[in-house]
């Protein structure tokens, strides 16, 4: 739906309909501001149409793919697990369609928000254009996104490579699949893919896969990964491809092998979408890497002009976008100073076993003079139940025994972070999760139990341990 805009300012122009722009809009609506967003493609932005939601849909389909072939380990023996790779798209596009009611024009229309779709660019610090229309605006938010990074090395252009933009609209799952890559979506869907029956090779750059996770964590995906059959190549570049008549084509890696694939997918990183938009004009200044420079605030080097979400070049998480886009229409439309806490965004890589984190990395604890303490699931009663003993709940812990990040590895880890969050976020004690029953067999009982060891060794070490030997024996002479 496309609406036209009379020749006011606006309170608010909002440029990107993605998670960002959707909860900027919406926020600032509901404080009774005159919004417009501007959106040039779809409503919903990555997360609904190319990212989160198509991707844990996919892995949905994988898991229970795994879990049938596996479960012979747990006694039940299926007799034949086929993937009907049509129908797990079917599945992929019916949950994108499910959700995005929640995005579309009507959803802001019903808050109050007006929508435009079109290509907007800045014409001045207060002024942008639309469809040849021109707009001025009290303020406004960019929060355009970002894009695939693709990568100028040689032949790629002769193979219709694959990125997360166009990997959902494949109908035949690819035989032999070549992931370049091994951050978070090359991980993920790598995995995906050979757990649906593509015989897949990884190629990651750097020494390890999830080089911003705790090194035992990118151990364990590693391992889990090439149980799953992916051929993971750490420390390895790809320096040509040779594109095959017919399709696919053959890669030239750095260590002198070469793989054969039919279908090649790019997952090497973002780029900011700012392109198209001119911010020049507005005066918003870039920082080094091409994204919005903004401060804790959002607020850009032009004082009306905010943004939020991926095009900030803070870590790019759905979570993080929409909580941006709050913080950003809050200042912007109330006058408001607040901050985004950049310690504790979590993050959840949704392999098998999930990694979830938040604050310090356990490998970093020492730096911030913390400890760290941990509870390996081998020790947990859930994952022994479930058969699913591999991975650790870590808590990095300060010296007055606040928690100041954790990392957790296992099923379900991106449920059980919740709480380290919390923690990490309002600087709860070990002995606040302590004192608090959890329940029986979770994987959570991890994390408290890492809370409780953490108490445990407080209460036995130094003065304190000093003061319960006194109470104790004080104790025994009164009740003698
Ligand atoms: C495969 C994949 C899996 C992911 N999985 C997860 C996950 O599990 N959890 C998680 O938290 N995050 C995940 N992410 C990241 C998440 O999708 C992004 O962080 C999030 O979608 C960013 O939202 P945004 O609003 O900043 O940008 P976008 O969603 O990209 O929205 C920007 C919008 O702006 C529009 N636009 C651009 N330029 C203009 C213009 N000039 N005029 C008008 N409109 C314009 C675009 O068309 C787009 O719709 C994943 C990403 C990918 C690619
Ligand atoms: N579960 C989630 O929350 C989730 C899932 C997917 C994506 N995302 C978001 O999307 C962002 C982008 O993901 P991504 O995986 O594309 O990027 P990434 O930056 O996380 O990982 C890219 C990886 O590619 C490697 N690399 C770079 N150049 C290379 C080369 N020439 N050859 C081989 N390897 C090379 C790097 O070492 C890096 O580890 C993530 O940072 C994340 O914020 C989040």
């Amino acid at each position: 739906m496309t609406e036209t805009h009379s020749g006011s300012a606006v309170d608010l122009l909002v440029i990107g309909g993605g998670t960002a722009g959707i909860v900027a809009a919406k926020t600032a609506a509901r404080f009774g501001a005159d919004v417009l967003l501007v959106e040039r493609d779809r409503m919903g932005g990555d997360c609904l149409w190319t990212g989160c939601v198509p991707s844990k849909s996919l892995i949905a389909a994988a898991d229970a793919a795994t879990c049938a072939r596996s479960s012979a380990e747990l006694g039940v023996r299926a007799s034949e697990v086929a993937v009907d790779f049509a129908a797990v798209m079917r599945h992929v596009h019916a949950a994108i369609s499910t959700i995005e009611p929640e995005d579309s024009p009507e959803a802001l229309h019903a808050v109050g928000a007006r929508v435009t779709l079109g290509s907007a660019h800045f014409l001045g610090p207060r002024e942008a254009e639309v469809n040849g229309e021109r707009i001025r605006f009290r303020q406004a938010i960019i929060a355009t996104g970002s894009a695939p990074v693709m990568p100028g090395i040689e032949g790629l252009d002769r193979v219709d490579a694959l990125t997360s933009e166009t990997v959902w609209d494949i109908d035949e799952l690819p035989s032999r699949l070549l992931v370049l890559g091994g951050g978070a979506i090359g991980c993920e869907l790598a995995q995906a893919f050979a757990r649906l029956g593509s015989h897949v090779t990884l190629v990651q750059r750097n020494a390890r896969l999830l080089p911003k996770e705790d090194e035992a964590a990118s151990a364990i995906v590693a391992e889990a990964l090439r149980a799953d059959g992916v051929d993971v190549l750490t420390g390895t570049e790809l320096e040509s491809i040779t594109a095959a008549t017919g399709g696919g084509g053959t890669a030239a890696l750095s260590t002198g092998d070469a793989v054969r694939f039919d279908r090649i997918l790019v997952a090497l990183g973002r780029s900011p979408r700012v392109d198209d938009l001119d911010v020049a004009a507005a005066g918003v200044r870039l920082d080094d890497r091409g994204y919005v420079e903004v401060n804790d605030a959002l607020r850009s080097s032009n004082r009306r002009i905010w943004a939020a979400g991926d095009v900030t070049g803070l870590p790019a998480f759905t979570h993080l976008a929409g909580g941006g886009g709050s913080t950003a229409a809050t200042n912007a439309v109330l006058g408001l100073r607040r901050r985004i806490d950049r310690d504790a965004v979590p993050r959840v890589t949704f392999t098998h076993p999930e990694v979830a984190a938040v604050g310090v990395l356990p490998d970093d604890a020492a730096a911030h003079t913390c400890t760290v303490s941990e509870v390996q699931h081998a020790h947990t009663d859930r994952a022994i139940a479930e058969g699913e003993t591999v991975g650790f709940t870590r808590l990095v812990i300060d010296r007055r025994g606040r928690v100041r990040g954790a990392t957790i590895v296992g099923p379900r880890a991106g449920e059980s972070i919740g709480e380290a969050c919390l923690a990490v976020s309002a600087g709860l004690r070990t002995s606040a999760i302590s004192s608090a029953t959890h329940p029986y067999p979770t994987y959570s009982d991890a994390l408290w139990n890492a809370a409780i060891a953490d108490v445990r060794s407080r209460l036995e070490s130094g003065a304190l341990a000093t003061v319960i030997g006194v109470l104790a024996r004080v104790r025994r002479l009164v009740t003698r």
